[in-house]
């Protein structure tokens, strides 16, 4: 499935294979997140969620199956009547459209704040330095760093940095935001600090987002659906209130037990 005929969702995924090795890690996983949409992947280590998120980033190529963002499809483009796997220049231009924002925070540490924002609206999008840096500002206003633009990574803490790489995901407009355990690395303070910016952004904006994270609360508090993986499949997809309250799968309820004593 190509183009317009993927509908309206805003992400994906059919039939999708992930392999490493013999390792079947998604096994023609069928799923999909309409535009605004804010969907929580739960699950034990190892049941495919972070390479759900690789695979849409295109930092892993699917071995089987469709994905699309969109109306863009990820892994195929159309030559002529047939379909071939997507090459690097298309992978480019759709990667623009997907924000991404990661445990480790991986911002630039030899550019201040407002430039490791600006860096690629400017690079990538070519937008105008004065542009990128009017968005920017608003961007480090709304996360709370209004007063930091000028300070290097390593001057702030980690929920500091973890909200210029929120900025500085926002700042490329993207159509999806895929947030992989982005509280994990933090103090529970600090955490919070992070998640009070997601749970405003959640409130104000209608960016669709797609999240891995043990932060129950959150999933919560800011998910429209959850979904329970377990070995690559998903075994509950439900709202939070529900799949928290009653979740119907003995592996769900064995996982947030589990998840509750970690807390
Ligand atoms: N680059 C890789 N090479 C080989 N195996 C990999 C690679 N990346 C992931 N895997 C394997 O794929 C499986 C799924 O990993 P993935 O990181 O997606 O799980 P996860 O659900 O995100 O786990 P966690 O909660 O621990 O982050 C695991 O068995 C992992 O060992």
């Amino acid at each position: 499935m190509l183009g317009s005929e993927a509908g309206h969702d805003m992400i994906r995924f059919d039939r999708v294979v992930k392999r490493f090795g013999d390792n079947v890690v998604l096994d023609e996983l069928d799923f999909s997140v309409r535009p605004g949409e804010r969907v929580t992947l739960i699950g034990p280590s190892g049941s495919g969620k972070t390479t759900i998120l690789r695979l849409l980033m295109t930092l892993e190529r699917a071995d089987g199956g469709t994905i699309h963002v969109g109306e863009e499809c990820l892994t195929h483009v159309r030559r002529g009547e047939r379909l071939v796997p997507a090459d690097e220049k298309h992978l480019r231009r759709v990667r623009k459209r997907i924000g991404m924002v990661f445990q480790q925070f991986n911002l630039f540490p030899n550019m201040r704040v407002l430039r490791n924002v600006t860096e690629a609206p400017v690079h990538v999008l070519g937008q105008s330095t004065e542009d990128a840096e009017r968005r920017a500002r608003e961007l480090l206003e709304m996360v709370g760093l209004a007063d930091k633009i000028d300070a290097y990574p390593t001057q702030l803490s980690g929920g500091q940095q973890q909200r210029v790489a929120i900025a500085r995901a926002l700042a490329m407009s993207p159509d999806v935001l895929l947030l992989d355990e982005i509280t994990s690395a933090l103090d529970p303070e600090l955490a919070a600090e992070v998640l009070d910016v997601l749970r405003d952004l959640a409130r104000t904006s209608d960016i669709t987002m797609l999240c891995v994270t043990h932060a129950m609360k959150f999933a919560r508090d800011v998910s429209h659906r959850v979904l329970m993986f377990d070995r690559g499949k998903i075994i509950e997809d439900k709202p939070p209130a529900e799949l928290f309250e009653k979740p119907e799968q003995e592996r769900t309820r064995k996982f947030l037990r589990s998840v509750l004593e970690e807390a």
